[in-house]
């Protein structure tokens, strides 16, 4: 993508979070005074007694199937957002379908394979984050360990404090300039076999300076039949994860993710 796109996009995320609360809340995520939406501005609800919270600030906005956007909850300060989302949502799909066609070739499958199960109506869902300088950043993390409940989550962050967990050891993911972050979500994981794995990763805080990230996250349709394709699966390699319908694994997905837990460790076989 373009550096100079990049860096509007950016920088549209960033005036979005510097508006004063009144105007941020306008686009809020609280529905009749107490339920929390999908789309929309603010925190995490806390739903479980034993929660584990993030220092963030957060807009979600599903950006496709365009047909399900809910403008009312796209900001229109700065003026250029709204735009900038849409020409956001469609350059990164373009980069999105090119690891999709490889991903499918190291799995052995036909290239468009994943394309065209993907197909028009699946679901991308935005993310901006916002992570404001912390005091203790040896006591708070900017978001909790979780994996994505994700096909591939596309991130561009604007400074270091992502980690990403292996064999148990946490590494700092580096800013490259101009380069877009890309991971494996819970769904690649099923719909591979477990060929590919979803990422343990987290954000710590920092003392000194704010951090922003645009994440774009692509999944499926909520009707889908979550499974292992069927080619990857043989005598030899039998499914290793349970079917589920993706509305009911995202279901138990956020109940997990409010607590800190895994979903995909229960569909394991
Ligand atoms: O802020 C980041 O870099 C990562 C955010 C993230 O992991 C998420 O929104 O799922
Ligand atoms: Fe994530």
């Amino acid at each position: 993508m373009e550096p100079s796109f990049l860096a509007e996009a950016m920088k549209a995320t960033r005036e979005f979070f510097n508006l004063p609360l009144e105007e941020k809340q306008k686009y809020s995520n609280i529905v009749d005074g107490e339920k929390l939406g999908m789309d929309g501005y603010g925190n995490d609800m806390v739903v479980k007694e034993n929660q584990v919270l993030d220092w963030n600030d957060r807009l979600n906005l599903l950006v496709e199937p365009e047909a399900l956007r809910t403008y009312r909850l796209w900001p229109t300060q700065p003026p250029s957002f709204r735009d900038i989302l849409s020409e956001y949502t469609v350059r990164c799909k373009a980069a999105a379908n090119l690891v999709f066609r490889n991903m499918a070739k190291i799995l052995n499958l036909q290239e468009e394979h994943l394309v065209n199960m993907i197909g028009e109506n699946s679901i991308t869902q935005a993310i901006f984050n916002y992570y404001p300088q912390c005091p203790r950043p040896d006591h708070v993390l900017g978001l909790k360990a979780h994996t994505d409940g994700s096909i591939i989550t596309v991130n561009f962050a604007d400074a270091e404090g992502l980690q990403l967990q292996r064999n148990g050891v946490w590494y700092n993911v580096p800013i490259v300039p101009n380069a877009l972050i890309m991971n494996v979500g819970d769904i690649m994981e099923i719909l591979s076999n477990g060929f590919f794995k979803s990422l343990v990763h987290r954000v710590v805080t920092n003392a000194e300076k704010e951090r922003l990230s645009l994440v774009l996250v692509y999944t499926l349709e909520l009707e889908t039949e979550l499974e292992p394709v069927s080619d990857l699966v043989d005598d030899k390699r039998p499914a290793r994860y349970m079917k589920i319908k993706l509305h009911d694994y995202m279901e138990k997905y956020h109940d997990t993710y409010a607590t800190g837990t895994l979903a995909i460790d229960g569909v394991k076989i």
